[in-house]
């Protein structure tokens, strides 16, 4: 038995994967119909979509047979996904790679495996639509061609999940996809036994940018801040557009005064952008902040609440002081 190659993108590939939320809803009703009619229109007894993870590799969707995480040494997909091209192996026991895979010597003794990799935009594979069956089968260029067809409209809607993840007009992660990609990050985090910090930041007077210079500067203004926020923060770390005009950083690694730093960094980072567009106005935040001890909770929407309460009670902190002031 040959174990499966890892793709050369392979970071890039399982934070992709991790991001889309897809693992948090196998399986997944959206990808059935395209399975179905694979099953159907090869006649074969299984037609899965899978998810080559780290360490396994999971079905998203599974007409016939249902089966649970299949390690990723052992699986047919981990393989299908550097190959390129469709995985054709019309008899797995003539196969070097495949003739001792426990799946083939017991059961549920494959004898026919077909796999053509699902890639989503930024060339991230993320599995395959797999073809199996307990026969050895002919598989002809057309039915590769059909195969690679029905692929196709499987990462199509893998795109439109990849859509729903990412704010558009910001290119951050959306509500949806932080929620979804932070749980993983903060895992990471406790693993390494290693600290986070969440910011969740909301911008002060937006609404006044969107009446007095219009819905377009409005949104450049979001802009403008997502792009800085983006900056100052590490790649590791986790910047998000919750909606509106607030956003959110989760911290990977990061102390209490390491993640006043960033604040810092940023509030520096603004106010240079702000004196050097003078388009009338100038962006500013309040921001709210929220430790995670490496063994602390990590449930994220629990997290955010926290930060958005820490986010008012300073805004309305600042709010006081300048009604004092007299500003
Ligand atoms: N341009 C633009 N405006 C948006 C977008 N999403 C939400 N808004 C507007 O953002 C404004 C947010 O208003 P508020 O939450 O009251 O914010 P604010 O004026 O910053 O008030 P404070 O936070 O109390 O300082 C609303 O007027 C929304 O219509 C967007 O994508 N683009």
């Amino acid at each position: 038995m040959l174990a499966p190659q890892t793709p050369t993108n392979e970071a890039q590939r399982i934070h992709v994967l991790h991001s889309l939320g897809l693992l948090d809803a196998l399986p997944d009703e959206r990808f059935d119909r395209l399975t179905r009619l694979a099953k159907r229109l090869f006649g074969v007894p299984v037609a899965k979509v899978t998810l080559v993870d780290d360490e396994a590799v999971f079905a998203l969707s599974c007409a016939g047979q249902a089966s649970g995480p299949v390690p990723r040494a052992l699986s047919f997909c981990a393989h299908a996904i550097v190959n390129d091209g469709v995985l054709l192996v019309p008899e797995t026991r003539n196969d070097p790679r495949f003739h001792d895979n426990p799946y083939v010597t017991q059961a549920p003794f494959i004898r026919f495996y077909a796999g053509c990799p699902l890639e989503v935009p930024g060339g991230a594979r993320l599995g395959s639509l797999c073809l199996i069956d307990f026969e050895p089968r002919q598989f002809s260029a057309e039915d590769v061609s059909l195969l690679r067809d029905l692929a196709a409209m499987v990462e199509q809607e893998m795109a439109a999940v990849q859509m729903a993840t990412v704010d558009e007009l910001t290119t951050l992660l959306n509500r949806r996809g932080f929620e979804a990609a932070a749980p993983q990050a903060l895992q990471l985090c406790a693993r390494m036994d290693k600290p986070a910090s969440l910011l969740f930041f909301d911008l002060n007077r937006f609404k006044q940018i969107n009446d007095n210079f219009g819905h377009a500067e409005g949104d450049r203004a979001l802009k403008v801040f997502a792009e800085t926020l983006r900056k100052v923060l590490r790649s590791s770390d986790l910047p998000g557009r919750m909606g509106g005009d607030e956003f959110v950083a989760l911290l990977i690694n990061s102390s209490r005064d390491e993640t006043a730093l960033v604040v810092n960094r940023l509030r520096t980072a603004i106010n240079e952008r702000n004196e050097a567009d003078r388009r009338g106005y100038e962006i500013c935040f309040s921001v709210g902040q929220v430790e995670l001890p490496p063994d602390g909770d990590a449930d994220i929407a629990r997290l955010l609440a926290h930060g958005d309460a820490d986010m008012y009670k300073n805004k309305h902190a600042m709010k006081n002081n300048s009604h004092q002031e007299g500003t």
